[in-house]
């Protein structure tokens, strides 16, 4: 197929798109359709022409601002869509030509994924209105963590709620594990051990031996690991019990805190915004600076922990909007880890910002290599696209 492939990243309240053309030197069309359902939605992209674009759309909701975006697509037609899908639990082992009992086993799976599924599922029911003639692909942030052996997918809770209920460690964000790990192996010459940590809104890490993951942070649901934006990551598993006890707080609440007030923005109480708290701590808050220092923190203990996974550590990849564009939260985590041999470059460091990709340590030989890699899910879910239809006879 040599149609560009359209990649729908849908949200709650936002819709993140790239036109992605069959051959990599030829520019995407990528946009984003944000605060929708409010009274400000609006479409912000960029033109065939490279030239940035925002356009008010109202009240605009998921179905209308697919419109948009597809008129903003200037004629180019897309001859399929890759949808991301954060939730696949253990039906989709990769990538699936949506039909309607894939819908179906999706929506069976939502509950996992409170804060992805259900937007994912919302665009791609408007998404097949819209264009019926088009074929459509999940791509799921689980499928690459289907490589997990039982020892690190496995709970310890009693083997039934495994068996008959599907509860384990799933992890997400796997295009952005499998496509830096496999941008790490071209780069190194050879396929290696990685430490990937995936640093956007969301946050993972993963252990990566030979493109096939091993452990990850993320658990059954996109909540358990890392300090996030707004997530808590990890917290004692008794908190849910205390919470409801003493505080006499419903699940519903329970739930919200942990999804939606926690992370960042509940440790300094200030933003989820790493740029805004970088800012603020250096200008003295305390919260803020309390927020950075423990999300850095927590993403070292979780490295030293996946390292366990590996037979050999030939580096560490970061990525994601804080991965690519903070060398103060990667010089923070290299600190963290001073048994690990790590050896930093300052200046690579700090000049590695902005969608570069680039070594920023001393290259000095045997220890391992730090790299940034800036990540590119909507790539990996146009090339899964494209191959699950060379193999899909239509
Ligand atoms: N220059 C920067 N310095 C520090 N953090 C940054 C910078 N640019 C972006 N970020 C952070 O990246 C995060 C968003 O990451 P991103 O990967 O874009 O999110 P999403 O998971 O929604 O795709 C935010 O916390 C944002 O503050
Ligand atoms: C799974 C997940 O956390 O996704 P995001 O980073 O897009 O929130
Ligand atoms: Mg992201």
């Amino acid at each position: 197929m040599n149609d560009p492939v359209l990649v729908i990243n849908c949200g709650s309240s936002s819709i993140k798109y790239a036109l992605v053309p069959a051959a990599a030197d030829q520019p995407r069309l990528t946009g984003l359709a944000e605060r929708l359902g409010s009274d400000d939605a609006r479409l912000k992209g960029t033109d065939a022409r490279g030239e940035s674009f925002t356009r008010p759309l109202g009240r605009a909701d998921h179905v209308q601002a697919l419109t948009a975006i597809l008129e903003g697509l200037e004629g180019h037609r897309p001859g399929a869509v890759g949808h991301r899908v954060v939730h696949g639990g253990e039906h989709f082992t990769r990538a699936a030509l949506i039909d309607d009992e894939v819908v179906a086993t999706l929506e069976a799976t939502s509950a996992l994924a409170p804060l992805h599924n259900p937007a994912n599922l919302q665009g791609i029911a408007a998404t097949r209105a819209l264009f019926p003639e088009l074929p459509q692909v999940a791509v799921f942030d689980t499928a690459f963590h289907q490589s997990l052996p039982p020892r690190a997918y496995r709970y310890a809770l009693p083997e039934a709620l495994y068996r008959d209920y599907g509860i384990r460690r799933y992890g997400f964000h796997g295009t952005s594990h499998a496509y830096v790990s496999a941008r790490a192996d071209a780069l190194a010459g050879h396929s290696g051990g990685w430490l990937t940590a995936h640093l956007g809104n969301g946050c993972s890490t993963a252990a990566v031996w030979e493109g096939r993951s091993l452990d990850t942070s993320m658990g059954l649901t996109p909540l358990e690991g890392l300090v996030m934006g707004t997530r808590s990551g990890d917290v004692d598993p008794g908190l849910h019990a205390h919470l409801a006890r003493q505080l006499g707080w419903e699940l519903e609440k329970i739930d919200r805190v942990l999804n939606r007030e926690s992370g960042l923005l509940g440790l300094s109480g200030l933003t989820n915004d790493m740029r805004e708290l970088e800012a603020a701590a250096d200008a003295g808050h305390a919260g803020a600076a309390l927020a950075v220092e423990v999300f850095c923190y927590r993403i070292a203990k979780s490295l030293a922990a996946l390292s366990c996974a590996l037979p050999r550590l030939d580096g560490i990849l970061f990525t994601g909007g804080i991965g690519e564009n903070s060398p103060a939260v990667r010089e923070k985590v290299v600190a963290l880890l001073p048994h690990f041999g790590l050896a930093l470059d300052p200046t690579a460091n700090r000049e590695t910002i902005r969608g570069r990709e680039g070594r920023i340590d001393t290259l000095t030989p045997n220890r391992p290599a730090l790299w940034v890699i800036p990540t590119d899910e909507e790539g990996r879910i146009a090339d899964e696209t494209r191959q699950l239809l060379g193999e899909t006879p239509r």
